[in-house]
């Protein structure tokens, strides 16, 4: 395809050199994954400057260099008159209004749903997929969790833990558009809206769950994180906000100028939907939702009161197409339980393992009350300190922990470069004289053993914080890891833990109570 670099006006161009139409097959930001007529875009990292791979990347083929660095670029484009070389005010900008261009703007035909928040994102992402799929609207997902089409993951690689970087997305939306689907859910993190990851993308419907401590290792402060997520409700056709959280829902209202729907547990809150009464059964719970004067009894598959919340703000985004709320509810039993969210493994002598991906010390509190609706004897509690993340949040890990457990394994998540023992030392520097048992471990490996090893019959075994992309980071190493089959392989061995019937419901992929 032939870029006319001047028609796309979006993109802010200072100054192009060479070829002024290009002929392009591809674009990336790794000179690594260049390929004969790709556009490169140099992109200023936090370890390297991609401009230092200008000529790695005309040597692999590229047509186009697009950067910031203005003395580079003219430097280079003399030694290479052939190749394109367009200097532009933001690199990560134009790539992303780049790349939505190259793949012929075909976001513009779908339903885009984004998720912004500190807790919740994947959930709520997740739970538009579904829920939109049972409406026939088939739906995509991009998050945490992976790539998903409307019935499987997509196998592709992921550029980062969340939402990945601008080409990724265009090519997903452009893969979605291609088999057929109609919507894309998205996650979409602080740290993407402040690169730009989703420039040029106007969403149908942005949702907001909430906004407490976290990513300040990137932010620094919580204005420049606060800020960032707002951005996402500047790029939306209808914000969906939480009335009941503090810490972001009036700045959104004060500056959204598209339609707002609100939601709130609160009875006395004047929002749109209101979901209260929650009930936990069995085979997981029940609450009414009021709405336009209506009232509504929901009921689902999954567990956790802060789901409802999480639910009703999908029940919001498939409202806001239109779709009435009664055919909404009359499918809602048929959801389904975002993966590491509350799911729950049933293990010998009726222990449950809940698997939570809690990792910020608001999530950690409200889990660890959460499980206490599942009827239990003693409740064993795994909390990590994050080492590629803010120290200043580990202490405050075990301070939500504290009281909430009989037995709390401290251990350690994505060490990289640091001492386990280093983090492990500073989780613990916030218990405050506590009255529960604390032991430590120094891998997360360990530490679902131990907690298993310390548990009886009817205990909960739960494990928190997370294990992105199924790995542990250690000094730049991602060892593969997984808890599921932690907890397999310790219920395996002895064999004489397992009932029988038991052995053949021990598996791989994590059932639902
Ligand atoms: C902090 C951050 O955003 N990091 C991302 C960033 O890495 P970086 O800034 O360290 O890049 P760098 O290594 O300095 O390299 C600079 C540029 O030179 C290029 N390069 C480098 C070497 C080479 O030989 N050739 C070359 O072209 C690189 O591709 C890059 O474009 O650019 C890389 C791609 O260019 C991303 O993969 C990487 O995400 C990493 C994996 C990451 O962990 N990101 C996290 C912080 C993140 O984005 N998280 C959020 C939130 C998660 C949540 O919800 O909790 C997310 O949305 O995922
Ligand atoms: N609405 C909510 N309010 C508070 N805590 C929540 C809420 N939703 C989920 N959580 C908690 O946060 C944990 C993480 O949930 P989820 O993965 O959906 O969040 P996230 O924002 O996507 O985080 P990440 O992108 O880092 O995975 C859950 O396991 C749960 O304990």
């Amino acid at each position: 395809m032939r870029i006319p670099f001047d028609q796309i006006s979006a993109v802010s161009l200072i100054r192009l050199l060479g070829p002024d139409r290009p002929f392009i097959t591809g674009i990336t930001y790794n000179s690594e994954h260049v390929k004969p007529q790709f556009a490169f875009v140099a992109i200023i990292g936090e370890n390297t400057d991609g401009h230092t791979y200008v000529n790695q990347a005309i040597e692999a083929g590229a047509s186009v260099i697009i950067g910031t660095d203005e003395y580079i670029l003219i430097q280079a484009s003399k030694r290479f008159p052939d190749v394109t070389f367009a200097v532009v005010e933001d690199a990560r900008e134009a790539m992303a209004h780049i790349s939505s261009y190259f793949y012929g703007n075909i976001q513009e035909r779908l339903i885009k749903v984004g998720v912004t928040g500190t807790n919740g994102k994947t959930t709520v992402a997740t739970y538009v997929q579904h829920l939109f799929n049972l409406l026939h609207i088939p739906c995509g997902m991009l998050g945490t969790t992976g790539i998903w089409k409307s019935d499987e993951k997509m196998n592709i690689h992921k550029s980062t833990p969340t939402t990945p970087m601008s080409v990724d997305i265009h090519h997903i939306f452009h893969e979605l558009h291609r088999t057929h689907h109609e919507a894309a859910a998205m996650e979409v993190s602080s740290i993407a809206l402040d690169q730009k990851r989703v420039a040029g993308i106007q969403f149908d419907i942005a949702i907001h769950t909430n906004l407490s401590e976290e990513h300040l290792e990137y932010h620094k402060t919580m204005e420049h994180y606060k800020a960032s997520k707002l951005l996402l409700f500047q790029q939306a056709s209808v914000s969906i906000v939480n009335l009941d959280d503090s810490g972001l829902a009036e700045d959104i209202l004060q500056s959204a100028s598209n339609r707002v729907i609100t939601y709130s547990q609160n009875l006395q809150s004047e929002a749109d939907l209101i979901w209260t009464n929650c009930h936990h059964y069995e085979k997981g719970m029940m609450f009414t939702v009021y709405y336009e004067g209506e009232k509504y009894t929901v009921s689902v598959p999954l567990y956790g009161e802060h789901n409802a919340g999480n639910l009703t703000a999908a029940i919001a985004s498939a409202l806001s197409l239109g779709i009435s709320m009664e055919e909404i509810v009359s499918v809602l039993p048929e959801m389904k339980q975002a993966e590491g969210r509350f799911q729950v493994i049933h293990a010998p002598d009726n222990r449950k393992v809940v698997i939570d991906y809690a990792h910020t010390p608001v999530a950690l509190d409200q889990i660890l009350k959460e499980v206490r609706h599942i009827p239990h004897n003693r409740l064993i509690a795994m909390i990590a300190g994050i080492g590629i993340r803010d120290f200043g949040k580990m202490p405050k890990m075990a301070r939500a922990a504290q009281g909430k457990a009989d037995t709390v394994v401290v251990t350690v998540d994505h060490p990289g470069d640091h001492e386990p023992n280093d983090i492990i030392r500073q989780v613990l520097s916030g218990f405050h004289q506590p009255k529960e048992q604390v032991i430590t471990a120094e891998t997360r490996k360990e530490g679902v053993i131990k907690a298993l090893q310390e548990s009886g019959p009817n205990d909960i075994i739960l494990l928190t914080s997370g294990c992105i992309n199924g790995c542990q980071i250690v000094k730049g190493r991602h060892i593969p890891h997984s808890d599921e089959n932690i907890v397999q392989a310790f219920f395996q061995k002895p064999k004489k833990l397992l009932l029988p019937q038991e052995e053949t419901t021990m598996p791989t992929a994590m059932p639902t109570i």
